[in-house]
């Protein structure tokens, strides 16, 4: 594929407040006992504490006195130790569940990131999703244990002592409540400004993710570019972003907090100057002024920590809005992704070895990337019973890569049918399907780890004589000889520490080793030497033989061997036939041959032989078209 796709990543749109509870919900159900545990440890230790004043209190009492401190010490003590590992315990277990929230968050968001559709990874930025997983997830934390606890402890205390208080005196109960409920008003529009800054905060933390996988996943062309200093530049302006709207965030929630001492204050002093005439008026006592008074400043840690709960709400619910957009990303249907492939791959192989060669048709297919892209296919058909080796051949753009996309089923046609064996792709198990194919894609990915696990990646069962042989046909066996551990040895970020050459070679042996009934070679040995390509090129005509093999081809040593030639151009098929016939009918393809695959000079087979300036490998020969 050469295209990365268009660049929008995530916007983070606010989710209706419903659907906010609702998945912040379906991540704290599962732990809803376990932090009601927590929350219930937590108001144990707390008791415990309340305890411990009266238990101080009687023991200075008796100081004075002839009674033995012994047993209120020790009473004293059991208080202490135990408040406090109560305390502990309950901490604990909330900060534990917290984890496991964020855990639970984090797999199920892996699992789909694995199996999301190409193209909606194409429309997003995997730096972006990548911080979704491992930063937003972090933030349900919180949110979903300790802000629980919070609100329903605070909840609760705020009802008891309103309760109280009204019991005391209706009237200065009105003036507190109305105070309250003012400023917590103008509290309720500051709250959805620190979603909205976490929220873009959240989103500057992507960008740099992007920045950076954009920097690491081109780090040669950017040093060789000079652009090192541009590349930080943007990394640090998004550094720069998340900072700002990170600070913005904790202001707004300064502001949140501030106000729950500017509640207390200013009911204080409403209740001050209307209890004051009350009791001036005989309306209610002193004694019942002072204890109201009391009562309003227990009011500021429940009142505390329901705005704490709150402020929480407000970060959870912007990391929520991420996370939840990532997950209605569209995903494949092939169940358990690792599951399945291993299932698969071990049915394929083993229908590999049993059965027939694959037959591939394309019928009047109409295809294009995106919407508002334009048409990439533009009624495509053609036909492909197995055995034997088809070469697609076209001018850069023609669409043929696009072909080996459709019947992998990466994307959907938008028209026609793409059949295997006959049978409609969109009818395939999707593993099942790829189960039958190996695919060496233009530009042969090699991914970090091992060479050995790079070789068993689409066959993970493969046996050690299996292997030692694909390595011997993919001619890696000098190579395997060369490096430090063998087959163990790491071969780098993309396989940075293999060569071009040596990068195709262990794609072609990886999808060998897959022992598929259908081969699709993208360009496969544009960057093998002669003596490679040449070695490659009888492993494939051999492999042909048994398996359907298409090649999209810019060699004419790699066209000649072809069975069949389709030629494409602009997303049509313009003829099929053999170089012979084709030269001689088809103008285009007679071009290409002519300018490309140097045809005039090397008509039939084995052209790769000739030494001399006339006859030449094509293989020497720059890519063609590309
Ligand atoms: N993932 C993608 N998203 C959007 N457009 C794409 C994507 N991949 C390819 N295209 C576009 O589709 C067209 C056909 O691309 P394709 O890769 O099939 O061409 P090709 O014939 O294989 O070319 P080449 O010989 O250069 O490899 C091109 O115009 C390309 O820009």
């Amino acid at each position: 594929m050469k295209h990365s796709g268009g660049g929008t990543h995530g916007d983070t749109q606010r989710l209706p407040a419903r659907e906010t509870w609702r998945a912040l919900y379906r991540h704290f159900r599962p732990h809803r006992w376990v932090v009601a545990l927590g929350a219930l440890l937590t108001l144990v230790g707390a008791v415990t504490g309340l305890a411990q004043p009266l238990a101080a209190k009687a023991l200075v009492d008796r100081l004075g006195g002839d009674e033995s401190i012994v047993g209120i010490l020790i009473l004293l003590t059991v208080l202490v130790v135990a408040g406090t590992a109560i305390e502990s315990v309950g901490a604990y277990v909330l900060e534990r569940t917290a984890e496991s929230v964020v855990l639970a968050a984090r797999r199920t968001l892996v699992g789909r990131m694995l199996r999301l559709r190409i193209p909606e990874v194409e429309r997003t930025q995997p730096g972006d999703l990548m911080s979704r997983v491992t930063s937003d997830t972090t933030l349900l934390r919180a949110v979903t244990t300790q802000s629980v606890v919070s609100a329903v402890s605070g909840g609760l205390t705020f009802i008891a002592t309103i309760v109280l208080m009204g019991l005391m005196d209706p009237v200065l109960l009105g003036v507190t409540v109305g105070v309250i409920v003012l400023i917590g008003g103008a509290v309720a529009l500051v709250m959805p400004k620190i979603s909205q800054a976490t929220a873009r905060a959240q989103e500057a933390v992507g960008v740099i993710s992007t920045a950076l996988e954009r920097a690491f996943g081109a780090f040669r062309t950017v040093k060789a570019s000079g652009a090192e200093l541009r590349e930080s530049a943007a990394v640090q302006e998004a550094a720069q972003e998340a900072w700002r709207h990170g600070v913005r965030s904790a202001k707004w929630q300064a502001v949140a907090w501030s106000s729950v001492g500017l509640a207390v204050q200013v009911s204080f002093l409403a209740v001050l100057g209307i209890g004051g005439a009350r009791v001036a008026s005989g309306a209610i006592s002193v004694s019942t002024l002072v204890a109201f008074l009391l009562f309003l400043f227990y009011l500021i840690d429940p009142v505390s920590r329901l705005v704490e709960a709150a402020t929480q709400y407000q970060v959870g619910a912007a990391a929520i809005a991420r996370i939840v957009q990532a997950e209605r990303m569209e995903t494949e249907e092939t169940g358990d992704a690792q599951a399945g492939d291993a299932e698969a791959g071990a049915a394929g192989e083993v229908r590999a070895r049993a059965s027939a060669p694959a037959s591939v048709a394309f019928e009047d297919v109409r295809f294009r990337y995106r919407e508002e892209l334009p048409y990439v296919h533009h009624g495509v058909s053609f036909e492909v019973p197995g055995p034997g080796m088809t070469a697609f051949v076209g001018p850069s753009g023609a669409g043929k890569t696009t072909v080996f996309g459709l019947i992998e089923r990466f994307y959907e046609v938008s028209g026609g049918r793409v059949l295997v064996d006959g049978r409609d792709v969109r009818s395939w198990p999707l593993a099942d399907l790829r189960a039958q194919i190996g695919y060496v894609e233009q530009d042969a990915p090699v991914l970090a780890g091992t060479l050995r696990e790079n070789l068993l990646f689409a066959a993970p069962q493969a046996t050690e004589d299996e292997l030692a042989e694909v390595l011997v046909r993919a001619r890696l066996d000098a190579l395997v000889e060369r490096l430090p551990e063998d087959l163990d040895s790491l071969v780098g970020h993309r396989g940075s520490q293999l060569s071009g050459g040596e990068r195709q070679r262990v794609a072609i042996a990886r999808a060998l080793l897959r022992k598929p009934r259908l081969l699709l070679l993208d360009e496969a040995t544009s960057q093998l030497d002669a003596v490679n390509e040449l070695a490659l090129r009888d492993v494939v005509a051999e492999v042909s033989r048994e398996v359907t093999v298409l090649v999209v081809a810019h060699r004419l040593s790699t066209v000649t061997l072809a069975d069949r030639i389709v030629v494409m151009d602009a997303g049509r098929v313009r003829a099929v036939g053999t170089h012979r016939e084709l030269v001689a009918s088809d103008p285009l393809y007679g071009e290409l041959a002519a300018t490309q695959f140097l045809a005039s000079a090397a008509p039939e087979q084995d052209t790769e032989d000739g030494e001399d300036a006339g006859v030449r490998d094509a293989g020497t020969q720059p890519r063609a078209a590309t």
